[in-house]
């Protein structure tokens, strides 16, 4: 007997249940996205809209441009030399974020970054969460202090590091790192978090905390998720974007792409088949 891996993924036990939850407006909204490196477009004639308060995954085989669009939302691109978006835009809050009067720094406090490996200053756990506060100007002790345990209770890492606060970023586990990543982007007020594929460097302990952690930050943040991992990607998200060669191919709800989704390709992709 030949073992087929699962055609669909399991979903009926997740927690999150968007349809018992109130409809969220959109947030973000990307109409006719065309977006070049050079010469090369890595992006082809993106629309979308993504909710307010919900975990939207994007997924879809290498190069597929997931990572590409997520970079968009904060114009970490612009930092690349020769990219541009040469047709379309991206609207945060109905604002369009390539206006020349949108501050990209600005932007990136309001749109937080959470990358593949976790990369915490080498600084104290304190320094790094109130680096950014400092960068601003805010210097009051207690107001850092504040902001330092709200954060770390936020990413739920508070219990394990309070008595070492003052001990390098450096010295924590892997998972730890990551949530101290988190911490960090939290603590300048996002409304919005990038996560890129925020769990590829961890063992599947602390891969649970993220994704635990991650149903936790819906309440209060939006969030966008890059991951290869179909199984996160229906145990963490509430949304569900599949790219494919630049190009959008659906999206809809975890549970429609996962078991019922319309497109060939799609299905052809969340049930293994290719990628
Ligand atoms: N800095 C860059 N310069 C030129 N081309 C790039 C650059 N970064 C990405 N690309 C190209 O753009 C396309 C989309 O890449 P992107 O990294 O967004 O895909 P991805 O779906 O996130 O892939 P992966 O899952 O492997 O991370 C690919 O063809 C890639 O080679």
């Amino acid at each position: 007997m030949t073992l087929q891996p699962p055609r669909t993924i399991p979903i009926e036990n997740r927690e999150s249940k968007i349809e018992n939850s109130p409809p969220s407006r959109t947030l973000i909204e990307i109409t006719d996205l065309d977006f070049y490196y050079g010469e090369k477009k890595a992006l082809d004639d993106i629309n979308l809209r993504l909710p307010e308060k919900r975990v939207t995954a994007f997924i879809g085989p290498s190069g597929c441009g997931k990572s590409t669009l997520l970079r968009c939302f904060n114009r970490m691109n612009d930092l690349i030399d020769g990219t541009a978006i040469r047709r379309g835009s991206i609207k945060i809050n109905d604002i369009d974020i390539s206006r020349p009067d949108v501050d990209p720094i600005e932007l990136r406090k309001r749109v937080g970054m959470v990358f593949q490996k976790s990369n915490p200053f080498p600084k104290s756990i304190y320094e790094n969460i109130t680096y950014g506060l400092r960068i601003q100007g805010i210097n009051t002790k207690s107001r850092l202090d504040e902001v330092v345990e709200r954060s770390l209770r936020g990413a739920a890492l508070w219990d394990e590091v309070k008595d070492r606060l003052h001990e390098s970023g450096l010295g924590l586990s892997g998972g730890q790192q990551q949530r101290l990543c988190i911490a960090r982007a939290i603590a300048v007020g996002p409304e919005i978090i990038l996560m890129d594929e925020p769990c590829s460097a961890l063992d599947p302990i602390a891969t649970a905390k993220i994704e635990e952690l991650i149903h936790e930050l819906k309440r209060r943040y939006t969030i966008i998720i890059v991951t290869h991992s179909m199984q996160q990607a229906a145990r963490c998200s509430d949304f569900t974007a599949f790219f494919y060669l630049g190009r959008l191919i659906e999206h809809a709800d975890t549970r429609t792409i996962f078991m019922s989704p319309s497109n060939p390709q799609t299905e052809a992709y969340v049930s293994g088949r290719f990628g």
